[in-house]
Parts: C-alpha cells; structure tokens; sequence
C-alpha cells in the first residue's frame, strides 16, 4: 500500500509573513484549503486568496491579546486525530472538526527579542504558547500531518509540493517531524536560559542548530563534527576544507589575537594550539618576520593571524612559508591575490564578534563549564614585589608576555623581548621543565636573553625558576604570586638586581 497522502487542508500561522506568498499560491492552486489565524489571515487575503479565520473553526475569538487563539480542542483535535483509528475519525464527525493535513508555523521571535534587550514583559509576551503546541501535535501525529516549522524550510516544503502535486509520503512527513522537534526543543532551551540566566538551577542546556560533519576528528580514526555557526565568525576567502585541528588552532589563534586588537601591527604564529611566534611592530610586515624568528622551525604548517589588514609586502613573505590558515581583518587585493598561489592554503577572514562568555568541555560523564577567561593584566593590577621596579620598557614586555601566557598551555613560561617572543615553555609538568624548555628554544634560535622578561602562569612554589632565569639574564618577571615561599623568590631576585611584579590573577589553561 503507498503511504502518499493527498493534502486537502493546512493551517497556517506565522509570525514572520516572509517568504510565505509562493506556499499559499501553491496550496491554492492545488486546491489546498487554508485556515488561518490573524495577521497571517490578513496577509492570505490581501494575496487575494482564499482563507478561512481559524474562529471559523472554533467560533471563539483571539482573546487575552493573542495569548490564546489556535488553542482549542477544535483546532488540536483536527491536528491530532489518527485517520486510522475509526473511534477518532467519527468523533470528528460528531464534534464538527475539520481534518487539518498541513500545519505551517512560524513561532514568536523569542531568542531575537532577548537579545534586544526589550523588557520582561515584552520577552514573556514572545514566549509562543500556541504555535509550538500546533509545532508538537503535529509533528506527533506525523502519520497523518506535516508539519513546516521554519522559514528554512519553506523551500524545500515548496519543491516538495510542486513535485508530488500535494501528496506527501511518511518518510517527508517524519523528515518534518524531526525538523519540527529540532525547532521545538531549540526554543524550550532558549527560554529555559533566559530563565536560569543566574545559574540557580543546576541543569546544563545548550542548543546548536547548525552542524558540519568534518572529514574526521583529532585523527583520521576518530568522527568528527563541528556544531556552530563559523560562516558568522568567519568568511572563507581560498583553500581546502577546515578540519577539525584546524578549528581548534582556529580558536586559540582568535582567543590570542584578540588580546592585540587595538594595539600597533601584531602577527602571530600557532601550532597546536599554542604561539610558537608573535610580535608587535611598526609594520605589518616586520611583525611577521619577527614572529616567524621566534620559531621557524615550528612555524611551517602553522596557523597564522594578524590584527590588521595583511598587505602586499607582508603577503609575499608569507608565501614563502608552508602554513594551513592565515587570518586577518581584511586582505589587500595584492596580498589576496598572492596567497591564492597555493591551492590548499586556507584564507580567512575574521569578522568583528563577540567570543563566547562561557568555554565548555566534557569531563567524566557530563560537562564542564566556566566563564571565559577575560582578565587581561593591565599596569594597575601590578604590585611591585622587588626593590627593583621595572623600566618603562620591560614593564610594557612584561604585559606583552602576560598576554601570551594566557594563552599558552599550563605549565607555561614565557620568555620576551622588546615586543617579540622568544620562547615558550609549553603543557609542562613542572614549572623548572617549562622554563628550561623555553630558554633551550631561545638559545636555539638565537636569541639573547639579557634584558629579556619572564612571564609565568602560576606563582613560582619555589625560588628554582627565577635562579635558573637571573642565570640566563632575565631582568623582569611578571607572576600572579601567592605562594608561601614567595619570599625566597622576591629575595633572589633583590640580590641579583631582577624585577618582579605580581599581578594577583594566576592563568592557567589546559
Ligand atoms: N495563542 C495561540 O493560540 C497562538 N496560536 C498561534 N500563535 C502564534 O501566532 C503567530 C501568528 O499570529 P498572526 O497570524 O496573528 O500574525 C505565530 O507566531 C504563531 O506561532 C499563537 N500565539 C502564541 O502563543
């Protein structure tokens, strides 16, 4: 037996009466009648088409200003009722309600209207009672009803129509179900959080509603899907599909970046997550060259980002470099134009928003959940610990190295040098182990560390880090403190002419 089932009514109520006028024009066509609520009634019969008011069906007015309208055993009754069951269908005929086959709804701008920042009483009235009751019964029943529950769809739902002359099959008809529930469950989660925006009720909602499966995960074993909206953080300009390790360096370079915005020409270079190199110059271009000094070795396959528009001169050294991402506020149309030269190179642009106020990782058998980490150390914060203040010059690198560290993996140590980073000790277990690692880097490359500052992550639980540091010339350190040993590292550092400030605010990230 065919599941195709012949439409012969739908009702339709919509907030927003866009992109409707093809629908209705199709359902008429097909002979299609249309029941309808208010504003949507008047917008079908301003088309010049047939539309009978949803009263008709009721004999009840909209009342309490809307707040009751589609809300009547009538209305649920012809949504709900199961065609094969004979004690529902004849219960249609005793109590005179019409069979609806199609629903349309489009539900009150909850989400938008919060983020308006309109009244409470203007966001209550946007919580849609009747249209995600019309929404589930519907897409409950299914079997006998499709439901269209979003603008997104009407395109699809008018192919649909124009293919299949108003028949519709089960598999359409639960495709829509699942849609519809999508939309519900979406808008139940809005509201929930607006109503917990405190947090007093310890339950975690999150709703996504759009998705890319990426070609794999971490490794090419493992699946992998990105559940956001990156077409609003970002517009892609060339090159090959973004994997899933690139979403991540992609986030920590954005995070970083972000900490230079308004500031002189900042270029940045990551690998795994972390800056392998970054400085702030006159030029752009000097920016880059600095930052790739920092580390070429591990710049190559690199994600590169800059804070200001990337031109021609700084695009052309770029090319040089075997990198995976460049991103930048802009590109010139020459700097454009060369970086196209490699097929894969991903080129992206970053759009101005706002980063997420809460980070979220799993954790056990559930999630975990924090404030973002907003605190930048600014020159106020700073509670000098030495004899020693820092020179105007190592306390403008000593915030330039606070910056980075809270970016880099704990344990992490962060060695700078007039507006350059050095090194970085990376993901360590120890303290000692991170700046060892960073000084070996240093050295590696050539830097001279006389003169240079130290920033740490976390306080120094012992004095071994800054002996290791008065040791390889380091003149400045920047640290939260708080240790009970801080004395010992405060007295090295007065007996070796070494500047220390404390900041109160400890950065780690993992
Ligand atoms: N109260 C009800 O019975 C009711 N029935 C449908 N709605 C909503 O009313 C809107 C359409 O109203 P109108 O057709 O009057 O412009 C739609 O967003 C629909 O989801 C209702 N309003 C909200 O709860």
């Amino acid at each position: 037996m065919s599941d195709l089932k012949k439409a012969g009514s739908a009702l339709i109520s919509v907030f927003n009466k866009e992109g409707l006028e093809p629908i209705v024009k199709k359902l008429n066509e097909l002979g299609i009648t249309i029941y309808s609520t208010g504003g949507t009634e008047n917008f079908i019969k301003e088309l010049g088409i047939d539309v009978v008011p949803v009263e008709d069906i009721t004999s009840y007015p909209s009342i309490l200003g809307g707040r009751v309208k589609t809300l009547h055993p009538k209305v649920f009754g012809g949504i709900l009722n199961r065609q094969e069951n004979e004690s529902d269908v004849k219960e249609l005929t005793e109590y005179e309600i019409p069979q609806l086959d199609i629903v349309i709804v489009d539900l009150y701008p909850f989400e938008k209207t919060v983020a308006s920042g309109a009244s409470e009483e203007d966001i209550i009235e946007k919580i849609d009672i009747g249209g995600i009751s019309l929404i589930r019964a519907a897409a409950k029943n299914f079997k006998d009803v499709l439901c269209v529950s979003s603008v997104e769809d009407y395109s699809d739902f008018q192919q649909l129509l124009e293919e299949k002359n108003g028949e519709t099959s089960l598999a359409d008809r639960k495709l829509y179900a699942g849609k519809a529930f999508n939309i519900s469950s979406h808008y139940d989660t809005a509201i929930f959080n607006y109503f917990n925006a405190e947090g007093d009720i310890a339950a975690y909602k999150q709703s996504i509603q759009t998705g890319k499966t990426l070609r794999y995960g971490e490794n090419p074993h493992q699946k992998g899907t990105f559940y956001g909206d990156f077409d609003a953080m970002f517009s892609k300009l060339h090159g090959k599909e973004l994997s899933y390790n690139n979403l991540l360096d992609l986030d920590a370079a954005v995070n970083l970046i972000n900490e230079f915005k308004e500031e002189a020409p900042t270029f940045a270079i990551l690998k795994h997550n972390n800056a392998c190199g970054l400085a702030q110059r006159e030029t752009l271009h000097q920016a880059y060259t600095d930052a790739l000094a920092g580390d070429p070795v591990s710049a190559f396959g690199g994600v590169l980002i800059s804070n200001q528009e990337i031109d021609k001169a700084t695009a052309e050294e770029i090319h040089k470099l075997f990198c995976e991402v460049v991103i930048a506020p802009s590109f010139s149309s020459e700097a454009e134009e060369i970086l196209k030269g490699k097929k894969n190179r991903i080129l992206l642009i970053q759009k101005e928003t706002e980063l997420p106020k809460q980070q979220v990782r799993t954790c056990l058998n559930g999630v975990l959940v924090q404030d973002t980490n907003t605190k930048t150390d600014v020159a106020e914060d700073l509670k000098q610990a030495t004899n020693n203040k820092p020179t105007n010059a190592e306390l403008s690198d000593l915030l330039f190295a606070s910056k980075i560290c809270k970016h880099t993996k704990s344990n992490t140590i962060v060695l700078v040098k007039n507006k350059q980073l050095c090194a970085s000790g990376t993901g360590q277990t120890s303290r000692v182990d991170a700046l060892e690692q960073s000084i070996v880097k240093a050295r590696a490359f050539k830097f001279d560390l006389k003169g240079a500052v130290m920033a740490s992550d976390a306080f120094f639980p012992f004095p071994d880090c800054v002996e290791i540091a008065g040791k390889a010339g380091i003149s400045a350190v920047i640290q939260p403190g708080g240790s009970i040993k801080d004395q010992l590292s405060i007295d090295y550092c007065n007996e070796n002419n070494i500047a220390m400030v404390m900041t109160g605010t400890r950065h780690f990230k993992h």
